[in-house]
């Protein structure tokens, strides 16, 4: 659809003062061949109406990169031709009228090593501002080894977290703390011993739950550590709560998780409202003092959720390895918040994986090598209960942590009989599972056979059998992808 040749002005008419189209100015390369050690960004752009397409992509690399909105003659003083990100690609987006896919390359020496808080300054610095665009949407990233390697990763990683738990071969079951607010120290602290002691292996604070009047952090901290102290000593099992540290300063998240570590807590939890710079000293605390850092993606939506316009989620689980955390909430598929199937893959794929093959049905634009980077454990949380103990098995693999806040607390029997429940159906399924059934189809009858010798089981598949959250997802591709998008 492009005019397929560089537009570039050159000579001394490309420094002239006043005002050039950008893919005059050297932001639109058609035959520049990315190199391996470029950094690539793949936007979907809408234009406004009347906006050349070709134009609207070389203002975002532009934008994104060097380039101001006038010819500047400082540009000679420096390597411009180096540092000019390069719209290289351009592709209508399929079925959608008026989008189009900009591929960018940008040169590695644009970005200071180790740096999200760099890199995303620069990638959605301005340029989601930009006028003449309508909407504008960081699809995909793609890192060279090079720059991944500046990053520390996740501070434990899967291995390591499986290795302190002793808990192999199934996922983890978790719960967050219900009501999210209003509870005293020990009341919360009570619930979180149940649960543990009913059978799961972490519970977790909400990701509002900081130091509020009707329960300071220190109190907080305490009854929970008594918790999970006496259900370790209960079960004979390792137990863990993610004690959230989110404050207002780099100052009380220190204190906080210091607290917890000299309370023998062995995960420490954070929000990504936090931002990426407290994100990542967080993470290197975390791989200093041998603790596991959970990340709860509070805030996310307001920028994932649109097909047309924010970044998708596959970037931020992209920047949250990078950045160094352990956990990273990554959608249910099943439950009560957005995640299309296909799509919720790719993320858990991008936690999860050594290197990530192009998948385009599971929205990964790109190879990404993750050069040792250690494994990043994603979480399903938001509206799960036992009865899809199957689905999620299938649908999420066994390197998950599966959180049931609700679908614990809300037990007709208890928390105890909700912790319970939710073990008895995850260890049937993993039987199952183990002996070769299909047990995505004989799913219900594996769950009902087992609920015949476990009551609580029995009564959360009564109590919440007819739940599901039907809805169509807002994030999904509406394109099909073809084989000509495969770059
Ligand atoms: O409180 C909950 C879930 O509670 P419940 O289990 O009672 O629904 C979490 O904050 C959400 O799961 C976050 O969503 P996501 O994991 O998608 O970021
Ligand atoms: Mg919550």
């Amino acid at each position: 659809m492009n005019v397929q040749q560089s537009m570039t002005v050159r000579g001394k008419d490309r420094y002239k003062s006043g005002v050039m189209e950008y893919k005059r100015m050297g932001y639109w390369e058609p035959n520049y061949e990315p190199k391996d050690t470029d950094v690539i960004a793949l936007f979907r752009v809408t234009p406004q109406d009347g906006v050349d397409p070709t134009e609207a992509c070389a203002a975002v690399a532009g934008e994104s990169s060097t380039a101001t909105w006038t010819v500047v003659w400082t540009d000679r003083l420096t390597a411009a031709e180096k540092y000019r990100a390069k719209c290289y690609r351009v592709d209508p987006v399929p079925n959608s009228p008026g989008s189009y896919f900009a591929y960018i390359a940008y040169d590695l020496d644009l970005f200071e090593p180790g740096s999200i808080a760099n890199l995303t300054a620069s990638i959605i610095g301005n340029v989601f501002g930009f006028k003449p665009l309508k909407a504008l949407r960081l699809e995909d990233m793609r890192f060279p080894v090079a720059y991944v390697k500046t990053f520390q990763g996740p501070a434990t990683g899967i291995v390591v977290e499986r290795e302190r738990l002793d808990k192999f071969g199934r996922p983890l079951l978790g719960a967050t703390i219900k009501p999210k607010l209003g509870l005293s120290g020990r009341n919360y602290g009570r619930v979180v011993y149940e649960a543990l002691k009913g059978g799961l292996d972490f519970t977790k604070d909400d990701e509002n739950i900081n130091s509020q009047p009707f329960m300071h952090w220190r109190e907080r901290f305490l009854y929970c550590m008594e918790a999970v102290n006496r259900a370790q000593a209960a079960t004979g099992e390792i137990k863990g709560t993610y004690l959230n540290v989110t404050a207002a300063t780099m100052e009380d998240m220190y204190e906080r998780a210091e607290f917890a570590r000299e309370l023998g807590s062995n995960i420490v939890m954070i929000d990504l409202v936090i931002g990426y710079t407290a994100i990542q000293s967080m993470a290197k605390w975390a791989r200093r003092n041998d603790m596991i850092l959970h990340l709860h993606r509070a805030g996310h939506s307001t920028y994932t959720r649109q097909r047309s316009h924010g970044v998708s989620f596959r970037v931020i689980a992209k920047w949250m390895r990078l950045a160094g955390v352990d956990h990273i909430h990554a959608g249910t598929v099943v439950g009560k918040l957005e995640g299309d199937p296909n799509t919720t893959r790719g993320y858990y794929d991008i936690c999860r994986e050594d290197f990530n093959p192009l998948h385009l049905e599971h929205g990964v634009f790109f190879d990404q090598h993750w050069a040792s980077l250690n494994k990043l454990m994603p979480v399903a949380s938001g509206g799960i209960h036992a009865g899809q103990m199957h689905q999620l098995l299938d649908l999420l693999g066994e390197d998950v942590v599966l959180q049931f806040g609700g679908g614990t607390i809300g037990h007709p029997r208890g928390i105890q009989a909700g912790a319970t429940a939710n073990r008895v159906a995850l260890e049937a399924m993993i039987l199952a599972r183990n002996e070769g059934r299909d047990y995505v189809h004989e799913g219900p009858e594996i769950l009902a056979k087992a609920a015949q010798t476990c009551t609580p089981l029995r009564e959360a598949l009564d109590v919440w059998k007819d739940v599901t959250f039907n809805y169509e997802s807002t994030d999904a591709p509406d394109f099909v992808p073809t084989p000509s998008m495969a770059v």
